[in-house]
């Protein structure tokens, strides 16, 4: 199962992102990936230290969470994450950060408004707010899809929860939370000295447009667009 071993070695240095764009601490957080053609994702252990992450202690499920391959307790956040791939055929991977500019607009269930051409570019909306959900069963990707469905954005601020993130691929979702987080904190900087001035909706339009489809090396897929 070459595709698994990829994805395994893929979700595991992935994580070593969510840490070295600080958007984790101690074991919050997870990452996991569909293994395309296979009806699996891999994901995190639950409750592992980030600098034990090894392609070999990632979980392999099927998309209903149930451990296919792995000596450890998949993440607590498995459940959700195979209900988005099961809801969203278009998504190849997941990410959820606690990180914390971003996860201080989830607590105060506040829509990060999109002010800024970088948003306009990621996210082509405002970053919207998904309800609470209690952990440990599908209820929170419930929430995540019943939010992002339909939706431009790839990031929800779960309400009074953090940061869940979707791309075509673990890297696209591991860098929407990079920019979600990026996006949170110069709001939040904004913020403490005057309103905010969301974009104009034909300029967000415009700008997610060029960044979507233009953006980056002609010649070869787009840097993490
Ligand atoms: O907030 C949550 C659960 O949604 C997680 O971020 C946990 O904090 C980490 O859980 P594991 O992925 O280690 O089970």
């Amino acid at each position: 199962m070459d595709a698994v071993a990829a994805a395994r070695r893929e979700v595991c240095r992935l994580h070593s992102e969510l840490l070295r764009w600080n958007l984790v601490a101690w074991t919050s957080g997870n990452v996991s990936a569909r293994v395309p053609g296979t009806g699996l994702l891999v994901i995190k252990p639950s409750g592992v230290g980030y600098d034990e992450l090894t392609p070999e202690s990632m979980v392999v499920t099927d998309l209903h969470g149930a451990v296919v391959e792995g000596d450890h307790a998949p993440s607590s956040d498995t459940a959700s994450h195979a209900h988005i791939y099961r809801a969203m055929p278009e998504v190849g991977g997941v990410a959820h950060t606690h990180s914390g500019y971003a996860t201080a607009w989830a607590a105060r269930g506040e829509a990060i408004p999109c002010a800024l051409t970088a948003m306009a570019d990621e996210f082509g909306a405002d970053i919207p707010v998904g309800p609470f959900a209690r952990i440990g069963g599908a209820e929170i990707g419930e929430g995540v899809v019943a939010t992002l469905a339909g939706h431009r954005s790839p990031a929800v601020l779960m309400r009074g929860h953090g940061v869940f993130t979707i791309g075509r691929d673990a890297e696209a979702a591991v860098k929407a939370a990079v920019m979600c987080e990026d996006a949170a904190r110069t709001l939040h900087f904004a913020r403490l000295h005057g309103p905010v001035r969301p974009l104009p909706g034909a300029d967000v339009d415009a700008l997610y447009d060029r960044y979507q489809n233009a953006y980056g090396q002609p010649d070869r897929t787009r840097e993490g667009a």
